[in-house]
């Protein structure tokens, strides 16, 4: 029987764009659910009753990757991940601190620069963020050469740049 809530309000699904560097951090999916293994995504998971999406997307990277994350904007627009019942929403994000993120639930994480993107088989919804994925690397490669951080509002410059240094 179909839940009307979930029809009224699709299930919210948030995912972390960690860039670094001008790339991204991607995770192929590990056995469960079978259907979706070998698949590519971006660290992340459903909004628990009572979470920001933001507070969420902080629990999933701590609890997939092992890493604290400042979560900064939105990316593209709401993705369905099955029309009506759930949706994506991938957000930017950085690093807190200098770390390594761990494989603690996927199969392998890989860095991904833009012309990178292409290379691994993404789930469905995740592609039609790639493109905004992609502008976003672009701009954070041209910000690095130039000392700034202006694709990621609210994070502070580059040492170098004139302002406090990034805590990574
Ligand atoms: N984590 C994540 N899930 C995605 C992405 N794109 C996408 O379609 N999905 C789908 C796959 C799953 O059907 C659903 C999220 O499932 P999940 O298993 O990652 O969620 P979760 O961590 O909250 O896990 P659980 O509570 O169900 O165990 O959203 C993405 O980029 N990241």
């Amino acid at each position: 029987m179909v839940d009307v809530s979930e029809v009224v309000s699709p299930r919210i699904v948030v995912a972390a764009a960690i860039i670094m560097d001008g790339r991204v951090l991607a995770g192929e999916r590990a056995a469960e659910p079978v259907t979706l293994a070998g698949m590519w995504e971006f660290p992340g998971g459903k909004v628990e009753p009572g979470e920001t999406e933001p507070e969420a997307l902080e629990r999933e990277c701590r609890e997939e990757l092992g890493v604290a994350v400042d979560v900064g904007r939105r990316v593209g627009a709401d993705a369905p991940i099955q029309p009506g019942r759930s949706v994506l929403r991938v957000y930017t994000a950085v690093l807190r601190h200098p770390a390594s993120p761990s494989a603690r639930q996927h199969r392998q994480l890989r860095w991904l620069s833009a012309a990178e993107l292409a290379t691994v088989p993404w789930l469905h919804s995740d592609a039609t963020v790639l493109p905004a994925i992609a502008t976003l690397l672009l701009a954070a490669q041209c910000d690095a050469a130039a000392g700034i951080n202006s694709w990621l509002p609210g994070r502070v410059p580059r040492p170098g740049a004139g302002d406090q240094p990034r805590s990574r």
